[in-house]
């Protein structure tokens, strides 16, 4: 497959591997590409429960009734539902918001309820949302300790600790994604808008730690930025996961990550794109229908700062990036709270609106 990125795939699912070469390893793929493919073997997120949250996804965009969602429209603490370009992720550079849809799911409490409102077409499943916020969460605890353990942090659970639940709340979010087809947007003003340049999602990159990905086989879209400024595509299923029960998970560095340390990690940009354009499809993909996605978006405890995390590694390449000039001593210190509400207050135009003109 020629002009697909190239990342790389792994297993972390085998407790008999040698734990530190499969932290390194997750670690140069994060330096190298800030996107990693985590191999689906079932073992961390059944194949039955992703199956479930594609279900879900489709009974809430298909089967639930406008107002029932409406009733649940975004909010700022970023719960609930976003419509139809309401969410625009790279407003520099877009005429119109997203095409597309999506639900965000905060985490939820410690007996398992979530704290916003749900519709009630989809409110039998809040149980299965909690538990498979629960998975998710759990992998991503695995993924931090690995990469903890690759970077030599001290102490080498610091990221783990940063994220866990007892220790605070957090703007970790369960989203599911809706792009409709191209085609049922014909004839609609719909199709007024959608000129060139036009994208599903806008260029960003992710505001959280990190990004776990659910995509469907066959559906296309997703392309990352290259070194070069290029975009290439991100193939669902790469060569060597066509037979796994499930297609890998895609791991993606966020901001976070970067700032903790002093983006020797990389929080790569991305988007998704309509169908038609050079090079935007993979063998055996299509981006003609429309396309279902389901992010984990992992955050820390709110009140954690993004300061350089002890680690020779990550000072020395602090060092480097300041003799190029690259790292501004002077920004300001944020912290996980303050940065994701910097984000949201970019992309949801419409919500901050009143806040503006104040
Ligand atoms: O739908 C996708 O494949 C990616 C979505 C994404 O990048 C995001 O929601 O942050
Ligand atoms: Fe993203």
């Amino acid at each position: 497959m020629a002009g697909v990125a190239k990342i790389p795939v792994i297993d972390i699912s085998d407790n008999n591997q040698d734990q530190a070469r499969v932290a390194k390893e997750l670690v140069e793929a994060a330096i190298e590409h800030g996107f990693i493919y985590i191999k689906n073997t079932g073992n961390d997120i059944p194949v039955e429960d992703v199956d479930a949250a594609f279900e879900l996804a489709r009974k809430l965009f298909k089967e639930t009734p406008v107002e029932e969602k409406q009733a649940c429209t975004i909010q700022k603490n970023n719960r609930g539902w976003s419509a139809m370009h309401y969410e625009t992720l790279d407003p520099k550079n877009q005429r119109v918001g997203d095409f597309k849809e999506a639900f965000n799911f905060g985490e939820p409490s410690q007996q398992g309820h979530l704290q916003q409102p749900i519709p009630p077409t989809i409110r039998s499943a809040e149980p299965f949302i909690s538990r498979f916020h629960t998975l998710c969460h759990h992998l991503s605890l695995r993924l931090n300790t690995l990469l903890g353990q690759g970077l030599s942090v001290s102490p080498p659970d610091f990221f783990t600790s940063a994220h866990l639940r007892e220790n605070g709340a957090s703007g970790t979010i369960l989203r599911l994604l809706y792009y409709p087809a191209p085609s049922s947007l014909a004839g609609a003003e719909e199709e007024e808008k959608k000129g060139d340049g036009d994208v599903r999602a806008g260029a960003h990159s992710d505001y959280g730690s990190m990004t776990l990905l659910f995509r469907l086989k066959g559906q296309a879209g997703l392309e990352i930025q290259t070194r070069e400024g290029t975009w290439v595509p991100v193939p669902v299923c790469p060569p060597g996961t066509e037979t796994d029960p499930a297609p890998p998970i895609l791991v993606n560095i966020g901001d976070l990550l970067s700032y903790w340390t002093n983006g020797l990690l990389r929080s790569t940009v991305h988007r998704v794109v309509f169908p038609g354009g050079e090079g935007s499809t993979v063998e055996g993909e299509t981006g003609g229908e429309e396309r279902y996605s389901i992010a984990y978006f992992c955050h820390p405890v709110g009140t954690m700062k993004l300061e350089p995390v002890p680690s020779e590694r990550v000072r020395a390449f602090g060092e480097e990036q300041n003799g190029k000039g690259v790292i501004n001593g002077e920004r300001k210190m944020l912290t996980a709270d303050e940065h994701l509400n910097m984000r949201l207050q970019a992309s949801y135009l419409k919500l901050y609106e009143d806040e503006k003109k104040e």
